[in-house]
């Protein structure tokens, strides 16, 4: 389980995360939402280790990570560009952190990470004859071969479009589950954070708002700022659906009954 404990985080003097704590636990996906600026990129950062709390503690299972480096946390993310190696094939990608490390994934490990990923007809292509989709899969892939403890994603679906998003949604999903792996999404989107995740963790100036399953968040919203920002949204991109073509959507739905 991973326990964020009174967590405070200012820049330059302007506090960014006022009281953080959480606990996440054990294959669990998380997703981080919240209006741009309120602090989701900086406590996904704090939680791999790039940059430090002011005050309050990290914890793995028990073990206080706050003062242990990025790189022994064994926590690994996808960053929002990918961070794919442009001069290197999508299987040399997938394997790169595994040339000095070689014995944390076994070839049969990794071929099933290729299967699973549905990347088995990219790997000898060039990253730049790649979709977007597919380059997400390919630094899923990546990250996934070094068996993080946690994994981190930063946007992972905000330059895909809809059928591309939900099979990365599905993807994630199967990860996950598969690995029983703890899973931390950062995302502005409410209907991503909804349809994703078990919990979403609402931030609103640098407080928690709401950490909830989805379903209570719906149905209980805690607060005027979860029903106006994040309900609100869903319900403005639903209104302007139906608002251009509500007579052609209850057409085909009236036809399927
Ligand atoms: N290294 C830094 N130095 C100074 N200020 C920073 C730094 N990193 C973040 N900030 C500030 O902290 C606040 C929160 O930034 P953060 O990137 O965590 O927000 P966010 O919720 O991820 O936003 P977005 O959805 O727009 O990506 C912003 O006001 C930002 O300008």
């Amino acid at each position: 389980m991973l326990e964020l404990k009174n967590i405070q985080k200012s820049f330059d003097g302007t506090p960014v995360l006022k009281d953080i704590s959480i606990q996440v636990n054990d294959g669990e996906i998380i997703s981080i939402l919240g209006p741009s600026g309120c602090g989701k990129t900086t406590l996904l950062n704090l939680i791999l280790g790039i940059i430090k709390a002011d005050s309050g503690q990290i914890l793995y299972d028990g073990e206080d990570l706050t003062e242990v480096s990025m790189e022994k946390r064994g926590f690994n993310i996808v960053f929002q560009d990918y961070a794919l190696f442009p001069n290197l094939n999508v299987y040399k990608n997938i394997t790169y952190g595994l040339k000095n490390r070689p014995d944390i994934s076994s070839k049969e490990e990794v071929e099933e990470l290729i299967d699973l990923l549905g990347l088995r007809e990219h790997l000898n292509k060039n990253i730049e004859q790649l979709s977007g989709g597919q380059k997400q899969r390919v630094a899923l892939a990546r990250t996934m071969v070094m068996k993080p403890r946690i994994l981190l994603l930063d946007e992972p679906l905000s330059a895909l479009d809809g059928v591309i998003k939900e099979s990365i949604k599905d993807r994630i999903r199967t990860i996950a589950r598969e690995y029983n792996l703890t899973t931390i999404i950062v995302t502005h989107d409410p209907e991503e954070a909804l349809t994703l995740s078990d919990r979403v963790l609402i931030i609103e100036g640098g407080m928690i708002s709401q950490y909830a399953r989805p379903e209570s968040i719906i149905h209980t919203p805690k607060n005027d700022f979860v029903r106006k920002f994040i309900l609100n949204q869903l319900e403005i991109k639903r209104n302007n659906i139906y608002a251009l073509f509500g007579d052609q959507l209850t057409v085909p739905a009236a036809q399927a009954v």
